[in-house]
């Protein structure tokens, strides 16, 4: 492995960058500022060779380079990181995200029809009913200004969703501020970032200690709710014949062997921001365990919970610091909202502005700052650049991928700090390189929730903007700064805006 050897530092191509990883620990410097810093460390080269603590690291800086990794030769990429030793924690390994090779495949393969565009129509009623009652909340108080800390807000209404498309229940977490589902949700985001921070440097730095104890990354209450939970609902549902369309339903009925639908939609896609990918569904689902079960449905909950109400709380920021994008935005939606009708699907889909902020937000503020994939089979990069010597990179080799720091390169993004929805207008969005845009990653191994998670933000926009406009207030910190505690793209000082009422205007939902 000469290519991350001290020897090459002066080359300007090898950036050992073991003490950066103490400043992340301390809070002196966020993840995305100092994947950002290693970044732009280096100029004209297609890569950096870094360390992870002891591990070396190939750092991806072209997006021809991800392409060829993540698209063309995917089969030697196959895998995400996973940090913990298979078997020490189900729910972690074996979910989507942590799950690999073929077991990965077969997986994916079962998910994949739950998030096609004609499932989404369908989950589409829930989300929508949830985002009324969000938009009700918030009319119901006293005041032409209401001041909202958004995350807790977002968080709660990103929680019903889940609750209801994964699980069919009906949680108002606004109103019952502390039911279980709620409450669930909230310890294992916490627990996550904390726990999950201290475990995934465990397994960095002491291995063979770490894996010896077998430390997992959730504990056996979080564990023991979403197993019994997930258990406790199929049993229900099997026994009273039960279907629904959401989540569980469709991987209940995948494990019976009945096909979920086919997926083609005449409609738009969700958003320019989806990735596309081919769809097959294998005997893979028949075999299906109760635990397997319980651990997507986590799987979905996590990914629901933090990151989209994360990607909600940047997006109204920018509208409140930006009043004539959240006033075109708004020209929009009253412009389409229908007299009496709710709002359908495909209107939500057809909304090209709404779509063009969405787009803009998750450049700006990628909240999975970087992705990663692993070595499965040796493969050598060829050379390209003057220069270069073929890199060779063994099995179980960690590629970086910097979605932050290529989201902010001003070679793709002029003015990358500003916000710009124009950047993804039907004439501008041609001009972007496909792989300097990847808020939910690229290739077969993408996020299998982005047209999930776009639709639910673009949801509650609609009925939230619909009534209010968002206003910076006292507490709002402008300029945003980035925290240094938190492993994921957040706001230091939270999220706290204001909700100025408009005229009153009553929808519902189909
Ligand atoms: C704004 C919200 C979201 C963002 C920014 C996001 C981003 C990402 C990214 C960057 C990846 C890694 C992709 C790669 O390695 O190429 C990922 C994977 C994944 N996401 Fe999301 N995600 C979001 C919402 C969701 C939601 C709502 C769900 C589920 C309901 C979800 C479920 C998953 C799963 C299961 C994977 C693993 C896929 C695999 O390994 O095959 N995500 N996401």
């Amino acid at each position: 492995q000469q290519y991350w050897s001290k020897r090459n530092v002066k080359t300007g191509r090898t950036v050992p960058f073991f003490g950066d990883n103490f400043r992340i620990i301390l809070g002196k410097e966020s993840s995305s500022e100092m994947f950002q810093r290693i970044y732009n460390k280096v100029q004209n080269v297609r890569y950096i060779g870094i360390y992870q603590f002891l591990t070396p690291v190939l750092f991806l800086k072209s997006p021809e380079l991800m392409k060829q990794i993540c698209v063309k030769d995917f089969d030697h990429f196959l895998n995400h990181k996973g940090y913990l030793p298979d078997g020490v924690d189900e729910l972690w390994s074996k979910n989507l995200v942590g799950l690999k090779g073929q077991s990965w495949k077969n997986m994916r393969s079962v998910l994949s029809p739950t998030f096609t565009s004609s499932k989404m129509k369908s989950m589409f009623t829930l989300m929508c009913h949830n985002a009324e009652l969000f938009s009700q909340h918030f009319m119901k108080k006293t005041g032409n200004v209401t001041e909202v800390e958004f995350k807790d807000a977002f968080t709660r209404y990103t929680n019903d969703v889940i609750a209801s498309t994964a699980f069919g229940l009906q949680v108002d977490s606004l109103e019952d501020k502390n039911n279980e589902f709620y409450l669930m949700g909230k310890e294992v985001s916490e627990l996550s970032s904390l726990r999950r921070k201290l475990v995934v440097f465990a397994y960095q730095l002491f291995p063979t200690i770490s894996t010896f104890f077998r430390i997992p990354m959730f504990g056996k209450k979080i564990k023991d709710f979403f197993i019994n939970l997930v258990k406790e609902t199929i049993k229900i549902r099997e026994e009273q014949n039960i279907k629904r369309p959401d989540m569980l339903g469709l991987l209940i009925q995948a494990r019976k062997g009945q096909p979920s639908g086919e997926h083609t939609s005449d409609v738009k896609e969700v958003s320019f921001a989806v990735v596309e990918e081919h769809l097959a569904m294998t005997e893979a689902a028949r075999s299906l365990s109760d635990m397997d079960i319980a651990s997507q449905v986590f799987v979905f909950f996590l990914g629901g919970f933090e990151t989209v109400s994360t990607a909600m709380c940047f997006m109204a920021y920018e509208l409140a610091v930006n009043p004539n994008i959240q006033k075109k935005l708004i020209e929009e939606i009253d412009q389409n909202k229908p007299q009496k009708e709710p709002p359908t699907y495909e209107l939500l889909c057809n909304m090209t502005y709404m779509d063009m902020v969405v787009t803009e937000t998750l450049r700006k503020w990628p909240v999975t700052i970087a992705t990663e994939r692993v070595v499965t089979k040796p493969y050598v990069i060829e050379p390209k650049l003057p220069g270069e010597k073929p890199v060779h990179l063994e099995k179980d080799t960690l590629i970086l991928i910097p979605t932050f720091a290529i989201h902010r390169d001003p070679q793709y993004y002029e003015h990358p700090e500003k916000f710009d929805p124009e950047r993804f207008s039907p004439e501008n969005r041609k001009n972007i390189n496909p792989y300097a845009y990847m808020p939910f990653g690229v290739g077969p191994r993408n996020c299998i929730g982005s047209r999930f998670a776009l639709l639910e933000v673009k949801a509650v926009f609609f009925y939230l903007l619909s009534n209010f406009e968002i206003i910076p207030v006292e507490k709002t910190v402008i300029p945003l700064k980035t925290s240094r505690t938190s492993l994921t793209l957040t706001s230091e000082n939270g999220f706290t805006m204001g909700l100025k009422k408009r005229e009153l205007s009553k929808l519902s939902c189909s």
